[in-house]
């Protein structure tokens, strides 16, 4: 590379940075003008935008056959007054061939070009020529891709937007329609393709910036992790959670038993609940007797089914189908009323006609007495007639309005047709305790809320994005769903590494309630994070875990043979210790299970709660599930492979958190699976 090209792409660079001065001045200008509050907001959000792109503005250029020239970046920058577009987004059509154009399939480009910056400085350029005849499959941009994935881990996931392989750009531009499904072992960038599929779905689908995006992580340790990718792409619109925390107001305060957990997941506790709410609605078997001012009302057992009837078939949720219901019956004892009254009419003297028969109603001689004053109607007469009946629908209303506002009433009503709430409904439950709940609780209790038609509105998203989705209770993916009535999902998983009981086995076992067939499956194969080193010490496991399952092709190895060493059951801590002091440069996570994490972070003063900023970290496989490390160290891996109904899994999934080295602590045996692995003294 020619110090004269250095400087040109300096130059260019350059002057995109001064457009974006330029752009960012003027919204600033028109901040400080103050005016209408939506369209400062629009400004911004303009300035946001061009602040988080600082950091590699412009990353690329492709030199197209036609003599093109297109500058690729994380936004597009055109120039009016010129008609020129100075810097094209990696979004758009046109950025495609960035990612995807190969020697054999070169899409109109001669050459590609990857400009490295380091603040605004032009730091290198990588060029490669795609005219020359090749068919060889190779890795987009080896050079930058190897940089990056071997580069320190800093303890938070970074965009790859430089460096997206076509296997990812494909997932990335695949339509927004339907349900795709993610599958991939462990570092094939199922998280952060999933990411940068929200930053192309937002910049290509303008109906998804007011309909909103929800991302779904397993914990708020993962989310932290993700939460600088989307902002570095520019996008602050996007909401992400927890299972548990899309369910407002409830705090998690015990842990259920596996065997609870894989109970509560089932979805046969949607029919459960489904049931519990049915039976609480009541019809008495005899007539009932209401007391409204001074009347007595009756309320028999068919005009109460009919209520019930009409209520249920509104399709509304049980809250709200108790108001139709309720006016139903009220409706039922204001004609009882009405009927009443207009049995009774006086004469001009204020004396009471004489008349109605047994039943109360008025005798011929009355009704046309009152017909002559145009009080009552002649039933036979036309309808078409100017008629008058005692009480018009105004009067009609004003009746089932007093009657509901009666409190007797109210509490007849109220024992039929009661008002619910999640909380209680679910706490009736066996094995729930209204107000000390389990994180496989929060699913039960966001399906009674929709049941009932309580607690906060169930925001919609127009796409929402499932990471480590193998890891949802069926009664999690209904809670989810409902959140997502256009079944718009990118939905990120890997089967083999399953760890909770209530988990998915296969993708069309959970989605099929819910999409049928109507799914789509993308692969993706190649493991960025972790060493051939580490993943050839895997085989043994996964083989054992799941017959047939296959670890990803890494794309590098490092030198670094993964190690074991086994040790007495009172010095593992001490073990630990020396493993973590002979550690190599970067981050480093402890691995082990539950029950020994609060005495390896005493030993290694670690906070209890971990910081993954910290050089080292304690957690369980489960909590390190879709974060990386430089180095892994696993502590007792056979109660980790033994201590829950998916531990192989979970020794797999600790495994492969190293992007660099991994050491394994032994105490007393070491495991079949991991037979294959050197052991060393420690
Ligand atoms: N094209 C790429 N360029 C640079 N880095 C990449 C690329 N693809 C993946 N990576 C890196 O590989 C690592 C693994 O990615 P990611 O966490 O998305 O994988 P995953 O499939 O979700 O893994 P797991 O299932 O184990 O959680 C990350 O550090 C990510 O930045």
């Amino acid at each position: 590379m020619t110090s004269g090209e250095l400087e040109f792409e300096q130059n260019y660079v350059a002057s995109l940075y001064d457009y974006v001065d330029q752009l960012r001045a003027q919204a600033a200008d028109r901040l400080a003008a103050g005016g209408d509050p939506d369209v400062l907001s629009v400004w911004r959000a303009e300035i946001a935008r061009l602040d988080a792109v600082e950091q590699g503005l412009c990353f690329g250029r492709l030199d197209m056959a036609d003599d093109r020239r297109v500058y690729v970046g994380r936004i597009g920058l055109f120039r009016e007054a010129e008609d020129r577009e100075l810097l094209v987004d990696w979004r758009a059509p046109v950025a495609r061939a960035f990612y995807t154009a190969t020697s054999a399939d070169p899409q109109g480009v001669r050459r590609r070009r990857r400009i490295s910056t380091r603040g605004r400085a032009v730091t290198a350029l990588d060029d490669e020529l795609l005219d020359s005849d090749g068919t060889e499959e190779h890795l987009v941009g080896e050079a930058a891709l190897m940089a990056a994935v071997t580069a320190n881990r800093t303890g938070r996931m970074h965009e790859i937007v430089t460096t997206l392989q076509a296997e990812q750009d494909a997932i990335i531009r695949s339509d927004e329609r339907g349900a795709l499904v993610v599958q991939g072992g462990p570092g094939t960038g199922k998280t952060a393709v999933a990411l940068h599929r929200v930053a192309y779905l937002l910049y290509t689908h303008e109906h998804l910036r007011s309909r909103g995006v929800l991302v779904v992580g397993p914990s708020d340790i993962f989310l932290d992790y993700i939460g600088q990718v989307l902002p570095g792409l520019g996008e602050n619109r996007v909401v992400s959670s927890t299972v548990p925390e899309l369910c407002t107001g409830v705090s998690i305060t015990r842990e259920d038993p596996p065997e609870l957990v894989e109970r509560k997941g089932s979805a046969e506790m949607a029919a459960i609940l489904s049931t519990a709410v049915a039976e609480r609605v009541r019809v008495p078997e005899e007539s009932v007797e209401l007391d409204f001012e001074g009347q007595s009302l009756a309320l028999d057992p068919e005009a109460c089914e009919q209520a019930v009837g009409k209520a249920r078939a509104a399709g509304l949720p049980h809250n709200q189908a108790r108001l139709v219901f309720q006016q139903e019956v009220v409706g039922t004892l204001a004609d009882q009323l009405a009927a009443r009254m207009e049995a009774m009419a006086y004469d001009e003297s204020g004396n009471a006609l004489d008349g109605g028969d047994a039943e109360g109603r008025l005798g011929a001689a009355d009704v046309r007495a009152l017909e002559a004053v145009g009080i009552v109607a002649d039933p036979d007469a036309d309808a078409d007639e100017d008629a008058r009946v005692l009480l018009d629908d105004t009067d009609k209303s004003a009746l089932r309005a007093a009657l509901l506002a009666d409190t007797g009433v109210r509490s007849e009503l109220d024992a039929l047709w009661p008002e619910l709430t999640a909380e209680e409904l679910v706490g009736d439950l066996a094995d729930c305790v209204a107000g000390d709940w389990s994180a496989a609780d929060v699913p039960l209790l966001d399906e009674a809320a929709s049941l009932l038609g309580t607690g906060a509105a169930q925001d919609t998203y127009g796409h929402v994005v499932i990471d480590e989705a193998q890891e949802l209770s069926e009664m999690a993916w209904r809670m989810l769903m409902r959140r997502c009535p256009s079944r718009s999902m990118t939905i990120v998983g890997d089967l083999a590494q399953t760890g909770t009981p209530a988990g998915a086995r296969s993708w069309q076992q959970v989605l099929g309630a819910h999409v049928g067939e109507r799914w789509r499956l993308a692969e993706l194969t190649v493991n960025y994070r972790t060493p051939s080193e580490i993943v050839e010490a895997t085989t043994d496991l996964l083989a054992a875990a799941g017959p047939g399952w296959q670890p990803p092709r890494s794309v590098r190895s490092t030198g670094h043979r993964p190690w074991r060493a086994t040790v007495a059951d009172g010095t593992v801590a001490e073990a630990a210790e020396r493993a973590v002091a002979d550690r190599g440069d970067g981050k480093t996570a402890v691995l082990a299970p539950a029950g020994r994490l609060a005495e390896l972070a005493r030993r290694l003063d670690v906070p209890a709660r971990p910081e993954l900023t910290e050089e080292v970290v304690v957690l369980t496989p489960g909590q390190a599930k879709g974060l990386e490390f430089d180095e892994v160290v696993i502590v007792d891996p056979a109660a980790i492979a033994e201590g829950a109904t998916f531990g192989l899994n979970d020794l797999y999934v600790g495994m492969t958190r190293a992007t660099q080295r991994l050491g394994i602590v032994c105490v007393d045996e070491v495991p079949a699976a991991l037979a294959g692995v050197r052991e060393r003294d420690l």
